[in-house]
C-alpha cells in the first residue's frame, strides 16, 4: 500500500521515483476520488493514468520482459504528488518464487531475435532490486547479456 500525503511543492517532490517493477505483473488499484498520481513513460513523455471506478491497472514487470525476450517491455512509471489532495494506491506484485530460474522462453529466441537476457535466479534479482535505488529501468541491466552492445532492448 502506498500513501502519498498532499505536498505544497509537487514541482519539487516526487511521490515515487521512476522505476519498473521487478515482478511479472503488477495489479494496482487507485481510487476514483484520488488525485491523479501514477504516470507512465511513453515516447519520452510522462502520461498520467486516470483513475477509473472499479478498474485495476495492470503493469508489465521486468520478469515478463525477460521471459518474452523483450517482446513485452516492462513499463517505466512514477508517482507524483498533489498540492491539496493525498492519495492511496494498493499494489499486488505477482512474481515467481525466489528459487525459480528465469530466462527468455526458447520459443521467442531465434536468429532474428537473439537472446537478450541471461538466465538468473529470481531471488538474486529481487536482492539486486531492493539493494539498488529506483532509477528508471536501470535494475534490469542486471539481466541483460550485453548491456552496452547497442542491441535493441
Ligand atoms: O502509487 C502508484 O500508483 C504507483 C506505485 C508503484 O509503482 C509501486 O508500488 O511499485
Ligand atoms: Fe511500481
Amino acid at each position: 500500500m502506498n500513501y502519498y500525503p498532499a505536498c505544497p511543492r509537487p514541482d519539487l517532490v516526487l511521490g515515487l521515483s521512476p522505476h519498473s517493477d521487478g515482478s511479472a505483473l503488477t495489479v494496482l488499484q487507485q481510487g476514483k476520488g484520488n488525485s491523479v498520481g501514477l504516470q507512465i513513460l511513453k515516447d519520452n513523455s510522462w502520461i498520467p493514468v486516470q483513475p477509473i471506478s472499479n478498474a485495476l491497472v495492470i503493469n508489465v514487470g521486468d520478469t515478463i520482459e525477460v521471459l518474452t525476450n523483450g517482446r513485452y517491455k516492462s513499463v517505466e512509471h512514477r508517482a507524483v504528488t498533489h498540492k491539496e489532495k493525498d492519495r492511496l494506491s494498493i499494489v499486488t506484485f505477482y512474481a515467481p518464487s525466489y528459487e525459480i530460474e528465469i530466462g527468455p522462453m526458447q520459443e521467442l529466441v531465434n536468429e532474428n531475435n537473439p537472446c537478450k537476457y541471461r538466465r538468473y535466479n529470481h531471488g538474486e534479482y529481487s536482492k539486486h532490486y531492493v539493494t539498488n535505488k529506483l532509477q528508471g529501468k536501470k535494475t534490469l541491466e542486471f539481466a541483460k547479456i550485453n548491456p552496452g552492445s547497442g542491441l535493441e532492448y
